[in-house]
């Protein structure tokens, strides 16, 4: 059985799209990680199953679930890049009527938007301030945000510039805070609505972009001012997205691109059970 693939990204944040609309292939956290392995696989930051929420059981207003693991292996509950991608593919493969329509995830159901430019925009619910921590960089503290956009974040503004940032290796956290792992964003404000990020994920190390940390971060900057309502830009290493937030709840627009499509080899998969 020949499994395809596409290979596919949002503002660099990149992923491998398995189609499996009946849910049959058994994704194992090897065969994840094997196939985001920039060496011995394809290279990726997460997986992103594309299935009927029917045949995964899992629960969906919508017929399509973005099944989303971490490049370790790991599940996560959302990933805002991730949707913008998938719903591009659905739009694209005739799987979906756009341009708009119902994406469950494990973080609940996102409608999303997919524009005649190729830009999607995902309305991502309720970005919840859950109070504060801090993370530890190269042996120093920066204060932070704890945001809960269906994954756990914990947002740090610091005067320092962000690109000086050592993210080589994870961040310090309090995993009394945080049981389950964060997502840690660094941020500089760049004057009225407009935010540069830097990102470290749980689950996979820095990436170029994080669409749940660019709501985290604009939603921590707003409730730092006083206010759960506003709009910025986030220009992260991987390119810019949009995020809007009325009274809490955000919307995050960007960019969704494809580079390939392909067939992994049976004897491949079958080795990395
Ligand atoms: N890159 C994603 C977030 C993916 C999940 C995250 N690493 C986690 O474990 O919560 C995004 O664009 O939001």
């Amino acid at each position: 059985m020949a499994i395809e693939f596409l290979k596919g990204h949002g503002t660099q944040n990149d992923f491998v799209l398995l189609p499996d609309p009946s849910a049959r292939l058994e994704l194992t956290p090897g065969r994840i990680a094997a196939l985001c392995d920039r060496q011995r696989g394809l290279g990726a930051d997460g997986v992103l199953r594309v299935a009927r929420a029917e045949a995964l059981g899992l629960p969906s207003a919508g017929e399509w679930f973005m099944d989303y693991y971490n490049a370790d292996g790991s599940v996560a509950e959302m990933c805002g890049n991730g949707m913008r991608v998938f719903a591009r593919y659905l739009t694209d493969a005739g799987l979906a009527e756009g341009p708009e329509f119902v994406v469950g995830s494990r973080a609940g159901d996102k409608q999303v938007i997919v524009h005649p430019d190729g830009s999607v925009t995902v309305h991502m619910g309720p970005a919840t301030i859950t109070g504060a921590s801090v993370a530890i960089v190269s042996g120093r503290n920066f204060s932070g945000v704890a945001v809960n956009v269906g994954n756990p974040h914990l947002v740090s503004i610091v005067d320092d510039d962000v690109a000086e940032l050592d993210l080589g290796a994870e961040p310090r956290y309090d995993k009394d805070f945080f049981p389950d792992g964060v997502n840690l964003e660094f941020v500089n404000p760049l004057g009225e609505g407009a935010l540069r990020m830097r990102v470290y994920e749980r689950g996979v190390g820095e990436t170029r972009s994080c669409g749940t940390g660019t709501v985290a971060a604009v939603a921590a900057a707003l409730h730092l001012a006083g206010t759960d309502t506003g709009e910025s830009t986030v220009d992260i290493p991987g390119g810019r997205v949009t995020v809007s937030m009325k009274r809490g709840e955000a919307t995050l627009t960007g960019p969704a691109e494809f580079v390939a499509r392909g067939e992994l080899f049976d004897d491949w998969w079958a080795s990395h059970g």
